[in-house]
């Protein structure tokens, strides 16, 4: 079963965001919400994360689930490296394994960032970041993935690196990816939900 939207309502005082909104998020597979600027598709996953309250409507499949996120902002540990990020988010000694940190290293290889895992955060870019974000809920222990312009900022190259790990790591999982790009959701195989 995915996750089912039946009559989601959202408003900012006079502003109606989403209206009777109703979508089927399939399981197993990746979709990506697609719409302009402003039509609220980062509301739409905030309310589907716990982080908004909609004004009504019903919201199934969500439950017991492990939800992993890449959010609107980084929210990385800035004084932390960016290893130390990733390993907070491992149940017991999980990160701290020699199995894990070898799969995280070639995590890093793949998005472009060997060498930088043991640098603390605030020295990294914007789109270091991104990619630092996107690791940490990469490397969680999910089974429903949402992910808020993950790609945002990332030059063309690496981009494309970055799709194609995200692709492999995602493939047979639940994920619901908020992208302008509708070339990013080729490239994911992803359904596209217009909002
Ligand atoms: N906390 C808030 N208070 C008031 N209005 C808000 C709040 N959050 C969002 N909005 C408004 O709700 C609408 C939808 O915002 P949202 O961020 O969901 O859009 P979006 O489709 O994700 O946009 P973008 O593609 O620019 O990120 C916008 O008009 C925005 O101004």
């Amino acid at each position: 079963m995915g996750i089912q939207i039946t009559n989601l309502n959202k408003a900012y005082g006079e502003h109606q965001v989403l209206e009777n909104f109703c979508a089927e998020i399939p399981e197993g597979k990746t979709t990506c919400v697609m719409a302009a600027s402003g039509k609220g598709k980062t509301t739409l996953l905030r309310i589907l994360m716990g982080l908004e309250k909609p004004d009504g409507g019903e919201i199934t499949g969500l439950e017991n689930k492990r939800i992993s996120a890449v959010f609107q902002e980084d929210r990385l540990c800035e004084n932390l490296s960016t290893e130390a990020n990733i390993r907070l988010v491992q149940k017991g000694g999980k990160g701290r394994s020699r199995d894990f940190l070898q799969q995280l290293q070639d995590g890093f290889s793949a998005v472009g960032l060997e060498g930088w895992g043991k640098r603390p955060v605030k020295e990294l870019s914007g789109g270091m970041k991104r990619r630092a974000a996107l690791l940490r809920a990469l490397y969680a222990d999910w089974n429903i993935l949402f992910l808020d312009e993950p790609f945002k900022g990332l030059d063309r190259e690496t981009k494309d690196k970055v799709l194609a790990f995200v692709r492999e790591k995602c493939r047979g999982k639940t994920v619901l990816c908020v992208t302008h790009e509708k070339e990013e959701a080729e490239i994911l195989g992803a359904e596209i939900l217009e909002l």
